[in-house]
């Protein structure tokens, strides 16, 4: 499947610390920032808040479920006995041949083959012996702590090739975060551009001035999913139901956010990297720029504390194509994300970072409540040092052979989660 099939998801329904295989995939993950050196971070620590504010009534912020899982365990254990079996039978074989003629090389080979599989099995089985489930009750975060001692959250996205990932799934990535449900002030979003490239610049710019009808449109009418290119895929459809006397004002409003969608559409889609970089202005930092030789670029596209009182409220955003060298390897996005930690340390410093791929999109705008709910919901911090939402993905292939949709899956979650909360 390539990058341009995959529009990816993170899926808050399902957080986990302790992962199984199935919930460990890379994306979407929420780090404490506690494995790098700049101490200032650590004075803003997620767990002293906590701790802080244990003069409010202090709710369970999470609940970790076991999930039961005995007809698999079982399974296992049969598939697991006809394993040994099997190795039993072959070492049997090869050293009871005694006197007899030497055991014929396949023989050696096939039993190095099964017990490195048995091993590989046993492995594997022990990472999901015991799957547990973690729920989160983000609506208890606030009469547990104050939105003034929520932690800052980084959020860093990362893309590389306009080409490959096409500026608007950047875009359409930064503007789910941009509008989640948590303290813009508290939030600032860092995109890193390996491409190095004016358009992706010039598309972040656009996004911005569309942030400013976008955040509002989403927060009055409760949009779910707040990727304008997935919420614009169906018809209008708005979170909480509407009263009667609102219907025809949200109709308007999504007719007209639509349109402004489209004319952002066809302004990002038309954008030329020869013809920016010849305006100058702003894009004049990218003449001559190559991507695998050019200096450091970064440019704050928006600034939540240069905001007057009457202005929307949206974290910053700040784009950066960190320096590249061909004498020195860039080492891909983990170079990446080291710079954005680097940089984000001098412009907002913030104790907690998500780190999202560019085509991956928040589908719940709750998505940061959550990963507080596991990252401050224990009482010893050594409890919790990562938080990561399984993905979904968009566009896959026909019928889903490699069963990434899990369709049935988060079909079933769905509907708990519905149940739970009803
Ligand atoms: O030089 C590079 C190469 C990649 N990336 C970014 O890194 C992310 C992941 O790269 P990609 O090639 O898209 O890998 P995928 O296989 O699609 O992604 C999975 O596998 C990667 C490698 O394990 C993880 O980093 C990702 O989080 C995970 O979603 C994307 O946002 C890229 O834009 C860079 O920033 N710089
Ligand atoms: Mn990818």
């Amino acid at each position: 499947m390539t990058q341009r099939e995959q529009l990816s998801s993170l899926d808050p329904l399902e957080w986990t610390s302790e992962c199984g295989p199935l919930l460990q995939s890379s994306c979407g993950t929420m780090h404490v920032h506690n494995f790098i050196d700049y101490p200032s971070r650590f004075s803003t620590c997620p767990f002293q808040l906590a701790t802080m504010a244990s003069t409010k009534k202090k709710l369970q912020l999470q609940e970790r479920v076991p999930l039961g899982r005995t007809a698999w365990k079982l399974a296992d254990l049969a598939v697991l006995s006809l394993l040994l079996a099997l190795l039993g039978h072959r070492a049997a074989s090869v050293l009871g041949s005694g006197g007899g003629p030497p055991p014929p090389w396949h023989w050696l080979a096939a039993l190095a083959c099964e017990a490195w599989f048995t091993l590989m099995w046993l492995l594997n089985m022990n990472a999901k012996w015991s799957p547990v489930r973690f729920d989160t009750f983000p609506e208890r975060l606030a009469e547990r702590i104050d939105d003034d001692e929520l932690p800052a959250v980084d959020m860093f996205v990362t893309t590389a090739d306009p080409e490959l990932e096409p500026p608007l799934v950047t875009v359409n990535t930064v503007l789910s975060l941009l509008a989640v449900d948590y303290p813009a002030h508290k939030l600032a979003c860092y995109v890193s551009d390996d491409g190095c490239s004016p358009a992706t610049c010039y598309a972040l710019r656009e996004a911005v001035e569309f942030a400013r009808l976008w955040v509002p449109f989403c927060r009055r009418h409760g949009v779910g999913v707040r990727a304008p290119s997935v919420y614009f895929s169906s018809g209008p459809e708005r979170g909480s139901s509407p009263a009667d006397d609102e219907e025809a004002e949200f109709l308007r409003d999504w007719a007209a956010m639509n349109s402004e969608y489209e004319k952002l559409v066809t302004r990002i889609e038309n954008a030329d990297e020869a013809s920016l970089v010849r305006q100058g202005g702003e894009f004049a930092e990218f003449l001559g720029a190559e991507r695998k030789n050019h200096p450091t670029i970064i440019k704050v596209l928006w600034d939540i504390s240069k905001t007057t009182s009457g202005d929307v409220g949206f974290p910053s955003l700040i784009y950066v194509a960190r320096e590249k060298n061909p004498r020195y390897h860039h080492h891909f996005k983990a170079g990446a994300m080291n710079v954005l930690t680097r940089v984000s340390a001098v412009l907002t410093n913030a104790p907690i970072m998500l780190n999202v791929d560019c085509d991956m999109f928040a589908n719940n705008p709750k998505v940061i409540l959550h990963a507080m709910c596991l990252l401050m919901g224990f009482d010893d911090e050594v409890h919790s040092g990562f938080v990561q939402a399984p993905q979904k993905f968009y566009g896959a292939l026909k019928d889903d052979p490699f069963g990434n949709q899990m369709e049935v899956k988060l079909k079933v979650q769905m509907q708990k989660q519905s149940v739970d909360t009803n």
